[in-house]
């Protein structure tokens, strides 16, 4: 997350750190979403190549040990089956996750609310991203969570000449374009809007400008959840 704030500790409890092991440790590559006890939504360009997952709960600092961490293992991943690796432009851009047991719902992890299907927010809904992703553009990952506020951009905006363009589809939900953005290794983490006074997950964090995280007019480019809502209960049951 480039400019915001480091979060108020488990602030965000359905927030998810995903990690892969190397030789006998595990490292942060990307965010998630608890949204049921046995489940983690996140993008799929964060898990499609095979690597032995884990999935941190309850997690602040990726660096240290808090003791309200719960340390889940991933039984199973599901890829959107239009995923395309060479593609991020063309969308899917969504995974999700099945744990090998039942996350414990406490104060520090909870579910994460999704959408109803198809609903599309409105220009400059307020939403904040969150993550453990690069602080700068080439810089460093965030030990400590960080959310920053990052107000939906609509599609007539974001898919407008100087903007994305063609590059952003209807699929997809845009939220910033200023000096504030995600960043790499926040892929696969929510977008969290308010809706009616309540946080709901309206979008997966799948990408931004190569030209540089918070670059102008191109806004951090997001899954928009409610368009997936069927696929996912499809998988779930
Ligand atoms: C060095 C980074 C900034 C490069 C940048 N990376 C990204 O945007 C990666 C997703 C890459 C998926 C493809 N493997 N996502 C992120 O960094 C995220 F913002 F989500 F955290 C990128 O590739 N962006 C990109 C590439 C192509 C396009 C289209 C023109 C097709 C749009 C954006």
């Amino acid at each position: 997350v480039v400019g915001g704030e480091v979060a108020k500790p488990n602030s965000w409890p359905w927030q998810i750190s995903l990690q892969y092991k190397s030789g006998s440790n595990f490292y942060h590559t990307c965010g998630g979403t608890l949204i049921r006890r046995g489940w983690v939504m996140t993008a799929a360009h964060c898990v499609d190549r095979s690597r032995t997952w884990r999935v941190v709960l309850g997690e602040h600092n990726i660096n240290s040990h808090e003791g309200k961490e719960q340390y889940m293992s991933v039984s199973r991943v599901y890829l959107h089956p239009n995923w395309n690796s060479a593609n991020v432009a063309g969308g899917w851009d969504i995974a999700l996750l099945r744990l090998s047991s039942d996350a414990s719902l406490n104060n520090n992890v909870q579910l994460g609310a999704l959408p109803p299907s198809g609903q599309v927010l409105p220009h400059n809904n307020p939403c904040y991203i969150t993550g453990w992703g690069r602080t700068q553009t080439g810089g460093q990952l965030s030990a400590q969570l960080k959310q920053a506020y990052l107000p939906v951009v609509d599609h007539k905006t974001c898919s407008s000449y100087g903007w994305w363009g063609s590059t952003v589809k209807n699929s997809m939900v845009c939220a910033g374009g200023g000096s504030e953005s995600g960043c790499q290794g926040d892929s696969g983490g929510p977008l969290n809007c308010s809706v009616n006074g309540r946080w709901v997950v309206h979008g997966v964090t799948s990408f931004v400008s190569s030209s540089g995280c918070n670059a102008y007019r191109k806004p951090t480019v997001f899954t928009r959840v409610s368009a997936y809502i069927s696929w996912m209960n499809g998988i779930m049951g």
